[in-house]
């Protein structure tokens, strides 16, 4: 399968020659009889740079892609932080990797957690999902751009540009509104993340310069292609939340060109170009962004993807890994492989942790002891693929994830053997059980 190269480039590709048309979108007839239809990922008037739109030659166009439908519920999607479905957080929170469940993708979903809504336009929503070899429906989301990384097997993406197979390892974004058709030969989990703010860009590199972190011309775009059997297709249209379905009697996948800039892409998550201190100290992880949704706050970001893969850690004098911190912004992470070096244990590939907005944490005691003691040579840390999704919003959980035996009731419990500064209670003689109100029971509210 051969890809389109470049984040955003003007691409144009043709499933069959002389489709495209030359000079102009929307001629009175359209090569073929097909017809021209403009998909818009941006609003008419968005700036140069943040306008995203691409034209596509179907041989329907997507209104012909649409029957009356049944509404049906899939409950542990949850697109509405409200009280009906979701709860605050208030304390740290980590889940074991989720049990497969049965019934096909999109019934699937567990949300574990959401920032704002579908419908106010803000924040996202992360869960985890159980793609089988079987046949699955077509999904159509207008809530949501949607980012998916396979946890243990390959998936191949369908949309109506075309198809991107996706690698463990590697990122697939899905444009808002799109038809898409998820399959793999081998049953995975996959991470779902849908981001209901401004679509995915590149971060400003500022002072790194032009080149670094993640590079443009590593993101690949499909080439066109086209589902010739138009057989019946069952479609799931997904809008605030709630969810129809509808039978069409042929496949949306029915375009045989299309040119613009806003189409599906897909990342391979090891050519990120991992850039850290090569001097001393444990740099923001603002350096590890894959792409950012921007809100309409210069320099804060509705959500930030950030990944943290295999790296040297050279800092002299440094606690390297991650410092103690409380972050304004809210932390949903999840691991595809390895181990993360702030929680060598609990954190597992296909699990999650959240640490909202102001919520302390930081090294569990294992990482701290073992990275306050050890020697300061050059570590390479190999063979680990960690992801975070940094909120602006605060992040609520779901009753599912709230309830789910999955969540892991001791979390807190890996911090509670962090001592009180020993000199300092030695030496001023303060009673070292003041200190001290980690507790290793549940202490989660619900
Ligand atoms: O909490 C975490 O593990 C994520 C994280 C990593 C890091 O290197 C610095 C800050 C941060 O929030
Ligand atoms: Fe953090």
């Amino acid at each position: 399968m051969s890809y389109l190269s470049g984040f955003r480039n003007y691409h144009s590709t043709e499933a069959l020659a002389g489709v495209l048309p030359i000079g102009q979108n929307s001629p009175q007839r359209c090569a073929f009889g097909l017809y021209a239809e403009q998909i818009s990922g941006s609003a008419f008037t968005a700036p140069q740079g943040h306008n995203l739109r691409s034209w596509m030659y179907r041989i329907r166009p997507s209104v012909a892609h649409r029957a009356d439908g049944d509404l049906v519920e899939f409950v542990n999607w949850v697109s509405q932080s409200d009280d009906s479905n979701t709860q605050i957080a208030f304390d740290p929170l980590r889940w074991n990797p989720l049990a497969a469940v049965e019934g096909h993708w999109v019934e699937s979903v567990r949300t574990l957690t959401i920032a704002g809504s579908a419908s106010s336009q803000i924040g996202m929503s992360a869960s985890i999902a159980t793609l089988y070899e079987r046949q699955q429906p077509v999904l159509q989301n207008h809530d949501a751009e949607m980012l998916v990384m396979p946890i243990s097997s390959s998936i191949s993406l369908r949309t109506e540009f075309g198809v991107l197979d996706i690698g463990v390892g590697s990122l697939g974004v899905i444009p808002r509104s799109a038809f898409v058709e998820l399959s793999t030969e081998n049953t995975t989990q996959i991470y779902l993340l849908e981001n209901y703010g401004s679509p995915f860009e590149l971060p400003n590199r500022g002072a790194i310069g032009a080149n670094g972190l993640a590079n443009e011309r590593d993101f690949e775009y499909p080439t066109a292609s086209f589902v010739e059997q138009q057989s019946a297709t069952w479609v799931i249209e997904k809008r605030e939340g709630r969810f129809r379905e509808f039978t069409l009697e042929h496949s949306p996948f029915d375009v045989l060109g299309w040119h613009g800039n806003h189409a599906p892409y897909r990342y391979d998550l090891r050519r990120f170009n991992t850039l850290g201190s090569i001097s001393y100290d444990h740099p923001d992880p603002s350096i590890f962004t894959v792409l950012t949704s921007p809100s309409q706050t210069a320099g804060v970001a509705n959500i930030d993807v950030v990944v943290f893969g295999d790296r040297w850690l050279v800092a002299e004098n440094t606690f390297r890994p991650p410092w103690y911190h409380r972050n304004v912004m809210a932390e949903f992470m999840g691991l595809i492989y390895g181990t993360y070096d702030a929680k060598p244990n609990g954190f597992l590939p296909g699990g999650a942790s959240l640490h909202n907005a102001g919520s302390p944490h930081g090294p569990d005691y294992d990482a701290f002891s073992k990275a306050s003691a050890s020697e300061l040579t050059p570590h390479k840390l190999s063979g680990t693929l960690a992801f975070m999704f940094e909120t602006s919003a605060p992040q609520r959980i779901t009753h599912f994830a709230a309830n789910a035996t999955e969540r892991q009731k001791d979390y807190v419990g890996c911090w509670k053997d962090i001592q009180p500064a020993s000199q300092i209670i030695k030496e001023f003689n303060v009673p070292d059980n003041i200190s001290r109100n980690n507790k290793s029971t549940d202490s989660h509210n619900g």
